[in-house]
């Protein structure tokens, strides 16, 4: 296996009671997500086994008749919980990315209650287990990253204690070769929140944008969590931090074996995405560690649940085209 494309962190070094061993990973976490925004996690909470079941529950929950899946479906009046049905992950289906998805918060919040598949505990279970500790090693690394820039460790925590996060889960379904010709599975876009942690099946696609513009894969490692930098904690460390651009693409084509002959498919894909982002009412500007006289503000401040609430309507109301997409999109205010 050829060397991983982005650094290696171990999150039980991160966490270590050796000072020595937590200083030195910390720092490569630091510099990791200043050089590229995106690293490999490993030795966090929960087992390989634990996520095969989750995708187990993806498989099932993906596969269930239409008129189950309808009778949770999610939109912006939802809170962006439920499910999307392929043509609702953006409003016009002509440009909706070739994916359905799951979402689901913070199941303590009742202002938002989380639509779960009925009769089906274990889903629920699981899911609440893997936002909770999720939302743990999410804390432990943002502790880490203030540290790093002589804050004290606790300094961002209240902001964060909310815990108005989002999980999406992703199944990109097969599809035939022709259909790939304008759509994609998921265009290029940065993350909105503080940081994301992303499982992914054995099957590839995703690509991030390196320094020198150029697209390249981020193959999946078991037991590894792909962690990149979200839009509101690249603005907390003034930029420092990247929040870079990824996509999904389609993995190599397969050839199946039919009755009429033979036919080229795109396999499915399969993904669970837990995004970090600060209280819904946090007012997120640069820190002022991180403003100095060669490195002025970058950013305004901005409340954190407004952004996030646009940026998820934007992504409902117009979808992502490759074709209209410009690297700055995302950076645009949107007309309120
Ligand atoms: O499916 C993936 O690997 C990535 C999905 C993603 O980037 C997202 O949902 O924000
Ligand atoms: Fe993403």
């Amino acid at each position: 296996m050829s060397a991983p494309i982005f650094p290696v962190i171990d999150y039980s070094r991160i966490v270590s009671s050796n000072p020595m061993i937590a200083a030195q990973e910390k720092d490569k976490l630091f510099q990791s997500f200043k050089d590229v925004g995106f690293i490999y996690l490993k030795g966090f909470n929960f087992p390989p086994e634990f996520i095969d079941t989750l995708f187990s529950h993806l498989h099932k929950f993906f596969s269930l008749p239409e008129e189950q899946k309808l009778a949770i479906e999610g939109g912006e009046k939802q809170a962006f919980r439920g499910w999307f049905a392929p043509a609702r992950t953006a409003k016009n289906p002509e440009k909706a990315d070739q994916k359905e998805a799951f979402g689901l918060g913070n199941d303590k919040d009742e202002t938002r209650p989380n639509r779960w598949p009925s009769n089906w505990p274990e889903f629920r279970r699981d899911f609440t287990t893997f936002y909770e500790e999720c939302y743990k090693m999410h804390l432990e690394l943002l502790r880490a990253l203030t540290e790093k820039v002589g804050l004290d460790r606790e300094s961002l925590i209240p902001s964060v204690k909310a815990k108005d996060c989002y999980s999406a889960l992703l199944h990109y379904y097969e599809t035939s070769l022709e259909s790939f010709d304008t759509r994609v599975r998921s265009a290029p876009h940065t993350d909105f929140g503080t940081l994301t942690l992303l499982f992914n099946d054995s099957n590839g696609g995703l690509q991030v944008k390196n320094q020198e513009g150029q697209w390249v894969d981020a193959p999946p490692m078991r037991g590894h969590a792909i962690v990149n930098v979200g839009d509101l904690l690249s603005r907390w460390f003034n930029g420092q931090l990247k929040s870079t651009q990824h996509r999904v693409v389609q993995p190599p084509a397969e050839t199946r074996e039919t009755e009429n002959g033979t036919t080229t498919v795109i396999p499915s894909r399969y993904a669970i995405a837990w995004f970090g982002h600060p209280n819904r009412d946090a007012v997120v500007e640069p820190l002022k560690e991180c403003v100095t006289a060669e490195w002025t503000q970058k950013f305004k401040a901005v409340v954190a649940g407004k952004h996030v609430k646009e940026r998820m309507a934007r992504l409902l109301e117009h979808g992502y085209l490759p074709e209209k997409w410009t690297d700055d999109m995302h950076r645009k205010p949107i007309a309120v």
